[in-house]
């Protein structure tokens, strides 16, 4: 057996490193000769202009753009071969394979192959082989490869953690081989960025990461379950295993906001691969309705229901999130359909072409938006006339039929169209601008829906993956929207018990109705905060199911105050010593943005970072901001200031006070100045 020992591990990570160096020597000389054979190619071109014809110059263009993308990638391939040098590998299984042969198998974040000995030194994580570290323990193993399954055993693995071309620690072969690194992974302090866990993925995880089959996969996740970074991983798999097929560019995040998309802009690019191009519901909303609709912002509906609810406002939410209301949708664009599009006789040439017939070819092509269809009706009106004729339109013919058609439907704008809909269903009260001209965010998606079935709508082809966060904040009609607009395989993550808007939230059973075909999985063990704090979160917010990490810490604290100004002095001068504390980030996390602006302007400037929707980065340090902005995010600790029965008493509030409790790692503190919330007590 090959590096039994420890000492043997140090000096074959030496050996490893000094391959590392070598092949990173001769990426740097590739690299050297690409632009100068490139700058040489350049100068020619320059020098030569006057004397090349057309075809020359492409071909030039074209052997620069070569030389070019090969110069590109020996830069990509050089940078993954500077983060090997720093941590090779974090794993090794020994597999007997059914010949007996043992093979030791080292897996690292990129494979990493000796030229000059074809052989593998490292294995990607992703590669099928090391599929196996995390599926089994010692003894009997297997792994899929496409030619069928691999059978055999495992007999040592072994937890590395190298950091900076240092070992640190190596631990052997216990059953639980990842908890004691998981422990001391999950101890650490939060960072500004999401950072990858290829060395401790969980088995359950793990299936998540590699399903390959699933054309919908639907994970529903506890607070601090790991789906925002399995989904993240599991892009990277999927990447890897579709190489040929799929590229970075090809896939889509729809990201609840800019914050969060830059808080898990890391995860990708240290797994290997590209920035993935993410976009915002709101952002995907206006590209679809080409601009014509000013609509109020979705956190500025959860801040409506905040701080000033009103009942009629809630209702109009209520009423467009079921799927009752889809189905009702649906019902009245065939009604539409059916009854707007009212085909009469058309003259031409000397004949009639009979209403009926019109009718009849209007409803044929049921599949395509209804005014596209004109097109299609036109041309077989067309041809109708050509067949009893026996001869050619004329121009004045075809403009009569180009004419008559488009008339005969009196319904051609998407808006009048909408609005119809609340009076045909009997209650016009559900739907109301907002006093400013905008839409209300409620009304949005259901206006795409019917944009999209009466004129159609560009859809998103070049995306071959789609990947939605926060699944429990859409609403059905957002969903049939997404399918209608993405034909392609999807993976779609959130936890229904983190609904920014409960009356706008779907529920799993909601969600199954949506995508019947998913593939369905749910995740229950938590991992971000201390046992503690995932206890008193669900004190707010019981979880039957829900298990919590192990991992012990402070219990959370309730501080009562005489005033608000007490407060936030309580808070400022807890700023002053937090610095103190080791500890990287913390978060004052607030009901409103209001509350968080009373907030900000009691602390020293300077101190803090206020996230407000309008941010687009995350910060390290003391960052105060709203439970909607804080969710998806992660603090070492956590302050939320304000918990007394007047501010947080509605389902709402639970809702918010839940999220904004699961968003500490290692410590919470709540504070009030008033009557303590009796949410807090039971
Ligand atoms: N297998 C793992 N190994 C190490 N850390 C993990 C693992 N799984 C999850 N974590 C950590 O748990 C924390 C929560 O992960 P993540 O944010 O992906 O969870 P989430 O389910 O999306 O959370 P939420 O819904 O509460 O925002 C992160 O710090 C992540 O690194």
């Amino acid at each position: 057996m090959i590096n039994k020992t420890e000492q043997e591990e140090r000096e074959y990570l030496e050996i490893i490193k000094e391959k590392l160096l070598l092949a990173i020597r001769s990426v740097d000389q590739s690299v050297k000769q690409f632009s100068n054979e490139l700058r040489i190619n350049k100068e020619y071109i320059y020098e030569n202009q006057s004397g090349m014809d057309e075809a020359d110059m492409v071909a030039a263009g074209q052997s620069i753009n070569r030389m070019a993308f090969t110069g590109e990638s020996a830069v990509a391939k050089k940078r993954k071969l500077m983060k090997l040098g720093a941590s090779p590998y974090f794993g090794r299984i020994d597999f007997i394979n059914q010949k007996e042969e043992r093979n030791p198998i080292y897996i690292g974040i990129y494979t990493f192959t000796d030229e000059s000995q074809g052989q593998n030194l490292i294995y990607d994580w992703r590669a099928p082989v090391s599929s196996m570290f995390y599926d089994f323990e010692l003894g009997e193993a297997s792994y899929a490869t496409p030619s069928g399954q691999v059978k055999g055993n495992i007999a040592l693995k072994r937890q590395y953690k190298i950091r900076e071309g240092i070992m640190e620690f190596t631990i052997e072969n216990a059953v639980n081989i990842h908890d004691d690194v998981l422990q001391k992974e999950l101890s650490k302090s939060a960072d500004d960025k999401m950072k990858n866990i290829v060395a401790t993925i969980q088995r359950d995880q793990n299936a998540v990461i590699r399903n390959e089959t699933a054309s919908v996969m639907v994970i529903q996740g506890v607070a601090g379950s790991g789906k925002t970074s399995i989904a993240l991983h599991r892009i990277a798999f999927l990447l890897y295993r579709f190489r040929d097929s799929i590229s970075a560019k090809d896939i889509l995040i729809v990201s609840p906001n800019k914050v969060f998309s830059d808080y898990i802009s890391n995860v990708l690019p240290e797994l290997g691969e590209e920035h993935i191009p993410e976009m915002g519901m709101e952002e995907l909303a206006t590209e679809v309705l080409e601009n014509k609709f000013p609509f109020q912002p979705f956190h500025q509906q959860v801040a409506q229901i905040l701080e000033r609810p009103d009942q009629a406002f809630i209702d109009r939410i209520k009423f467009k999130s079921s799927f009752e209301f889809l189905s009702q949708l649906n019902r009245y664009l065939i009604h539409v359909e059916n009854n707007y599009f009212k085909a009469t006789e058309i003259r031409v040439s000397g004949m009639v072409v009979p209403g009926p017939y019109i009718q009849e070819r209007f409803r044929a092509w049921q599949r395509m938006p209804m005014l596209k269809r004109f097109h299609e009706v036109v041309k077989e009106v067309q041809q109708y006339v050509r067949n009893e004729t026996q001869r050619k339109l004329n121009g004045n013919d075809k403009t009569k039929i180009w004419e008559a058609i488009p008339r005969m439907f009196t319904m051609s704008s998407v808006i009048d169209l909408y609005k119809n809909f609340y009076t045909w269903v009997g209650k016009p009260e559900m739907f109301k601008m907002s006093p400013n001209g905008q839409l209300e965010y409620a009304d949005v998606f259901p206006l795409i829906y019917c944009k999209i079935r009466l004129e159609g709508a560009q859809t998103y082809d070049h995306v071959k993956h789609l990947l939605v966060d926060e699944m429990q904040d859409y609403t059905p009609v957002q969903y049939s929207v997404l399918s209608r607009l993405f034909i392609c395989k999807k993976t779609i993550l959130g936890d229904v018990k983190q609904a920014v808007n409960p009356y706008s939230a779907s529920t799993m059973e909601t969600i199954e109705q949506v995508f019947p075909q998913a593939d369905i999985v749910k995740l229950l063990r938590s991992y971000r905060s201390t046992y503690e704090i995932t206890h008193f979160a669900l004190s707010i917010l019981p979880n039957a199911d829900l298990i919590a990490m192990e991992r012990h810490g402070e219990a959370p604290t309730v501080k009562g105050f005489n005033s608000n100004t007490e407060e936030t002095a309580f808070i400022r001068e807890y700023i002053s010593s937090f610095k103190s504390t080791g500890h990287r980030s913390l978060g004052i996390i607030c009901k409103t943005l209001s509350q968080a602006k009373f907030v900000a302007n009691h602390l020293v400037q300077g101190s803090f970072h206020l996230l407000t929707p309008d941010s687009t980065s995350f910060k390290e340090g003391v960052v105060v901001t709203t439970v909607h902005l804080a969710k998806g995010l992660e603090f070492d600790q956590v302050i939320v200031p304000f918990v007394s029965e007047r501010n947080y008493q509605s389902m709402v509030d639970r809702s918010m006070l839940y999220i904004a409790c699961t968003r500490a790692m290692h410590k919470l503190m709540l504070t009030h100045s008033e009557a303590p919330s009796k949410l807090l007590t039971v």
